[in-house]
């Protein structure tokens, strides 16, 4: 389980990190989304144990992750700008790597032999940005990792890889109780793969969700009313948007779907129809409530 408490980094007198707190339950995958510059790779690097906190507290499992092997000898990080030794092969990276984590699989490493199309005897750094990407996959994945910690993973590899990747990842997450945190500026990518996602903006989490109740919560309704709409139907702080275009009004509402729908048929409305809602959709609209310049966080 990771646990970040109040944590704040600067660098110099700007704060990269602002009291940000994050919770990720053991064997789940949490996304970080946020714009440019909001701090994702700077929260990634304290979780892998590069750069230490001015203040609060930064554990894995309930211990301190800078400077104590333990903890990361059991923690995979699989940065946007990879690292392998220049001269060394997918052979010799994996002996390497066999040497320090006391959890290696040599069985795992030549079964992915079968999913990873790459001459395993070739220097890595010859290899394409996808390809290389590939590699820090299949060695980080023999790794057994209890913590993967991916920053913009799947960037540079193709559809099929991409695919491939993340069904090897989860299916450490419900196999091995593998716990995962995603940085990404892609809402739809995440979507398919975690179960909470957290925005990051200006070194703060401004918005934390279980995807699943976030889908259930909030929806898209569509009424339309003979005479005019009735003003009072919905509490204060249900409606997130309301728009209107003739007779007809696009709501985004808050709550249970048929405690609404059924308030909103005491209203004998001429239509009513609820429409399908992404996620992205939902974070605007609930960022737009909490008074943030959408177009500013989410791309
Ligand atoms: N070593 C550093 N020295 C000074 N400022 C830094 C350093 N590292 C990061 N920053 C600043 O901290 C802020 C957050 O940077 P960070 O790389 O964490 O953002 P990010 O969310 O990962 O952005 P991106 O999506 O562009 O990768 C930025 O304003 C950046 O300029």
């Amino acid at each position: 389980m990771i646990e970040v408490r109040e944590v704040t980094k600067r660098f110099g007198s700007f704060k990269a990190l602002d009291e940000l707190s994050l919770h990720v339950e053991e064997a789940s995958v949490y996304g970080l989304l946020g714009p440019n510059g909001a701090g994702k790779t700077t929260l990634i690097k304290h979780l892998a144990g590069i750069y230490r906190q001015d203040s609060g507290q930064v554990t894995i499992d309930g211990e301190p992750v800078y400077e104590n092997p333990r903890v990361k000898s059991s923690l995979v990080y699989i940065p946007d700008d990879l690292y392998f030794f220049s001269q060394y092969s997918i052979d010799e990276m994996a002996k390497f790597y066999a040497g320090i984590y006391p959890a290696w699989n040599w069985d795992r490493f030549h079964l992915l032999k079968q999913v990873f199309p790459l001459e395993s005897k070739g220097r890595i750094t010859h290899l394409s940005k996808g390809m290389q990407k590939q590699v820090a996959f299949w060695l980080g994945i023999c790794m057994m990792p209890r913590v993967m910690i991916l920053d913009e993973p799947v960037d540079g590899l193709d559809p099929v890889m991409r695919k491939k990747v993340w069904n090897l990842v989860l299916q450490d997450v419900a196999e091995h109780r593998t716990t995962v945190l995603v940085s990404s500026h892609n809402l739809r990518e995440l979507e398919d793969v975690c179960d909470h996602v957290g925005i990051l903006h200006q070194g703060k989490i401004v918005v934390e969700r279980e995807l699943d109740s976030m889908k259930s919560d909030i929806h898209k309704i569509q009424v339309a009313y003979a005479g005019t709409f009735p003003e009072g139907l919905f509490q204060e702080g249900e409606t997130l948007y309301r728009t209107q275009n003739g007779s007809v009004f696009l709501l985004i509402v808050k709550g249970n779907r048929e405690e609404l729908l059924s308030r909103i048929r005491t209203t004998n409305p001429i239509i009513l129809d609820v429409l399908p809602l992404s996620l992205e959709e939902i974070f605007i609209y609930e960022l737009g409530g909490m008074g943030y310049e959408i177009k500013n966080i989410l791309i």
